[in-house]
């Protein structure tokens, strides 16, 4: 945040800025086009032959490339101790992923000192960074005590401002079969410790996780205690989470693999958006959503990279739009619109994913003459520079 010099970026082949008034479609395409940053936000953007004179105090010439806004990151788990690549292994081999693997990162978590939560945490920020992420959102959900879901906020709260309290993440080892009693502790304690320190409040609502009874009462008393929600839902079977989510006028409902036309229909008619984790389901070799089905229901739908040690190790962006286009048959257009501005929409954020004047000036420019290479030319590095904040990262 806060004061950048003013620099204008030029020579831009093709610029995505998610304003269909600014430009063609829904991106808002704008050929031969630049953009003013300044004091971090958006200063002014249009055809490079009307630049503005004399206002900036650099010039970068992008010699053709491609801009869009930064990537919106919406769903991320970046607090954890240890890693689970034997896990990883098995599940190639054959092993179905079940939500139990969550209780070997749990371990590793509260073994973890904050030095090294937090090392880790600014190390997959700096990783996501590099393949063009400019606002991440960060989950607890790997302390499970008051203690540890407390300090896994701290760490996240240095690393963003989109934290997220999932305490109702897995019941931990001391409420071994006793779920309801963990349920009535996070609601009774953690959400009150905890609430201060969040901004959202999450679930994972899934059958071996929690049900829709305990996952009401958690979201409930998250809302009560002034966050919003979003679930983890419909992953790994049909179920409740995406109905819960709307009813509750939840941010955002993830994963969402498994969906009846109820759900759709729910999801159509309401302000939740579908958070969508591709490589989540390439890294399980899990059933990819339906994206289609969603679309053309006309649900809001966003892209975001879900890291986390258990089901998706990565933070690349790039990675989820090229699945979401060869797996999931988005379009081009959809699978970039859903990672930048469906990600804002899925942090209720008006002020990103967009290059509009005013916006926060997050932009990054590929090594490409389009945003379409992003689906095109998969696991290339494509981005070329990164501005945060009006800052060059
Ligand atoms: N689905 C639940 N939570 C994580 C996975 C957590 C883990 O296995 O460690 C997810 O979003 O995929
Ligand atoms: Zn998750």
């Amino acid at each position: 945040m806060g004061i950048s010099p003013w620099v204008v970026i030029d020579n831009i082949g093709t610029l995505v800025t998610n304003d269909p008034e600014a430009g063609a479609g829904r991106l808002g395409l704008i050929r031969d086009a630049a953009v003013v940053l300044g004091d971090g936000i958006i200063q002014w953007v249009g055809a490079r032959a009307h630049i503005p004179q004399g206002s900036a105090d650099a010039t970068v010439d992008l010699g053709g490339r491609a801009a869009l806004p930064g990537f919106v990151d919406s769903h991320a788990h970046l607090v954890f101790g240890g890693e689970r690549a034997e896990e990883f292994a098995a599940r190639m081999a054959g092993t179905a992923y079940a939500a139990g693997g969550i209780r070997t990162t749990v371990e590793a978590t509260r073994r973890a000192t904050d030095a090294e939560l937090s090392a880790n945490a600014a190390r997959l920020v700096a990783e996501s960074v590099r393949s063009g992420t400019t606002t991440i959102e960060c989950k607890s959900g790997y302390g499970q005590s008051v203690v540890d879901e407390l300090r896994s906020l701290e760490v996240a709260a240095e690393v963003t401002p989109e934290t997220t309290l999932l305490a109702a993440h897995l019941t931990p080892p001391e409420f071994a079969g006793d779920t309801d009693a963990y349920v009535r502790m996070v609601c009774a304690e953690m959400v009150p410790a905890c609430a201060p320190n969040a901004r959202w409040i999450d679930v994972f609502c899934e059958t071996g996780a929690f049900d829709e009874h305990q996952s009401r009462a958690v979201l409930e008393a998250g809302i009560a205690a002034g966050l919003t929600a979003r679930v983890h839902g419909n992953q790994l079977g049909p179920g409740p989470g995406v109905r819960l989510a709307a009813e509750l006028g939840a941010a955002s409902v993830d994963h969402v693999n498994f969906v009846t036309g109820e759900d759709v229909e729910a999801l159509a008619s309401g302000e939740t958006v579908a958070t969508l984790l591709p490589c989540a389901d390439f890294s399980t070799r899990n059933r990819y959503p339906d994206a289609r089905a969603l679309l053309d229901a006309g649900v809001t739908v966003a892209l975001a990279a879900d890291c986390n040690p258990g089901t998706s190790y990565t933070t690349s962006i790039p990675l989820c739009i090229a699945l979401a286009v060869r797996e999931m048959h988005m379009s081009p257009d959809e699978a970039v619109w859903a990672a930048t501005a469906g990600g804002a929409a899925a942090l209720r954020r008006s002020d990103i994913g967009h290059i509009r004047i005013g916006a926060r000036a997050d932009l990054i420019a590929l090594d490409a003459p389009s945003h379409l290479h992003l689906a095109y030319r998969p696991g290339v590095p494509l981005v070329h520079e990164v501005w945060k904040d009006g800052n060059r990262q």
